[in-house]
């Protein structure tokens, strides 16, 4: 991951604005039909494309939603090779983790629950609830999700899991002495991003502020980062949306702007992601040094990326990224849709439940 500065045009004055993005190095950005890394892209642009630079900030913007790319069938077959379906190669995924402590860490939005236009209706439903509950029971487990902690456990409404707020940055529980969690049953907390709440406060009220024109924008504290959503603001409007985004956070070299579906999400510029989020709570739970644990990260979004990542390096466990369609991912299965998540966490709950000496 690099922080890069993409520079755009300003909508009105033309005047180049450095806007600091931050991205997987491997991150490809379209133009005329293929594909580039940011630097040659730049290149390939010139000085003074100015309007080539704003199709390719929408066009970023856009693939933000993969839902909306179109894929050809060709990348289809070669992405169902190379990231089957964590449904389908269960028995293999068994065979792996056997004789192993499986973790299973769980991002929220796109994967829980499915993506809804109003992000305060983002339920999950009551079966997903009790999957997650019945793989907390056997299982150490967490939500990792780049909302406020206290709105995550709001929706979720399980005690018995760790949770881990804005991106990671603020990571409690579970409930002191939880019978359900066998191993780390004390409290945890880390805020590593404390002293930006002073910031973030102030730059939540300013981003209202300077969107509130806009038809459609949404800004969501989110306590140590913050998200301004265009989900339901119209396509044309877009680049000027970004441009006040911009605006406000020129001034705060202390925060950095990343891309999620439909979403800025704007914080703090330390080094910690949802894939230090893993680190810790594998750490927590003792099992920093350990070979005999398998984590599970099951995500959607470009920022689940750090915690796949961090299992990769690690050489445990595996990802699952929740796709329909070909995406840039560290992640090594896929599972669909939320729903195919819940068979998933099913599975893992009669896996473990047959009573054979072989777990
Ligand atoms: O890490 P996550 O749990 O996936 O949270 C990431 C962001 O999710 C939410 O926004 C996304 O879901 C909304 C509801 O489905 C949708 O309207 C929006 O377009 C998506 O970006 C949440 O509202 C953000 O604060 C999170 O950062």
């Amino acid at each position: 991951m690099t922080n890069q500065k993409m520079v755009i045009p300003d909508a009105k004055s033309g005047i180049p604005i450095a806007f600091p993005v931050a991205m997987p190095d491997s991150a490809l950005f379209p133009l005329n039909g293929n594909r580039f890394p940011l630097k040659k892209l730049l290149k390939k642009l010139g000085p003074n494309a100015n309007g080539a630079r704003i199709n390719a900030l929408l066009d970023s913007m856009r693939a933000s939603s993969p839902t909306r790319r179109p894929s050809d069938p060709e990348d289809h077959a070669s992405w169902n090779f190379h990231h089957p379906s964590a449904l389908m190669m269960f028995e293999e995924i068994e065979a792996a983790a056997m004789g192993k402590q499986i973790v299973v860490f769980l991002d929220y939005d796109g994967t829980l629950s499915p993506i809804v236009e109003d992000p305060d209706r983002a339920f999950i439903t009551s079966e997903m609830r009790e999957a997650v509950r019945d793989v907390a029971k056997l299982f150490p487990s967490a939500i990792v999700s780049g909302r406020c902690r206290a709105k995550v456990y709001d929706f979720v409404q399980l005690s018995e899991l760790y949770y881990a707020g804005s991106h990671g940055m603020d990571i409690k529980g579970p409930s002191k002495g939880h019978k359900s969690q066998k191993r780390g049953n004390q409290t945890v907390l880390c805020q590593p991003a404390r002293a930006f709440l002073p910031i973030i406060d102030e730059v939540y009220k300013a981003l209202i502020e300077q969107v509130k024109h806009i038809p459609g924008a949404k800004v969501e504290n989110n306590k140590f980062c913050l998200s301004v959503h265009y989900r339901c603001v119209e396509e044309k409007k877009w680049v000027e949306l970004a441009d006040q985004v911009k605006l406000v956070i020129k001034d705060y070299s202390q925060l950095r702007v990343t891309h999620g579906r439909k979403v800025f999400e704007i914080r703090p510029t330390i080094k910690w992601d949802k894939g230090n989020a893993v680190e810790f709570l594998l750490e927590s739970l003792g099992f920093d040094e350990s070979s005999d644990v398998f984590p599970i990260y099951i995500g959607d979004d470009r920022t689940d990326e750090d915690g796949f990542r961090v299992l990769r390096e690690r050489d445990q466990g595996l990802g699952i990224l929740v796709s329909k369609g070909p995406k840039e991912t560290n992640a090594s299965y896929t599972l669909q849709e939320p729903m195919e998540v819940m068979q998933f966490l099913r599975r893992l709950v009669e896996w473990k439940k047959v009573p054979l000496f072989r777990h």
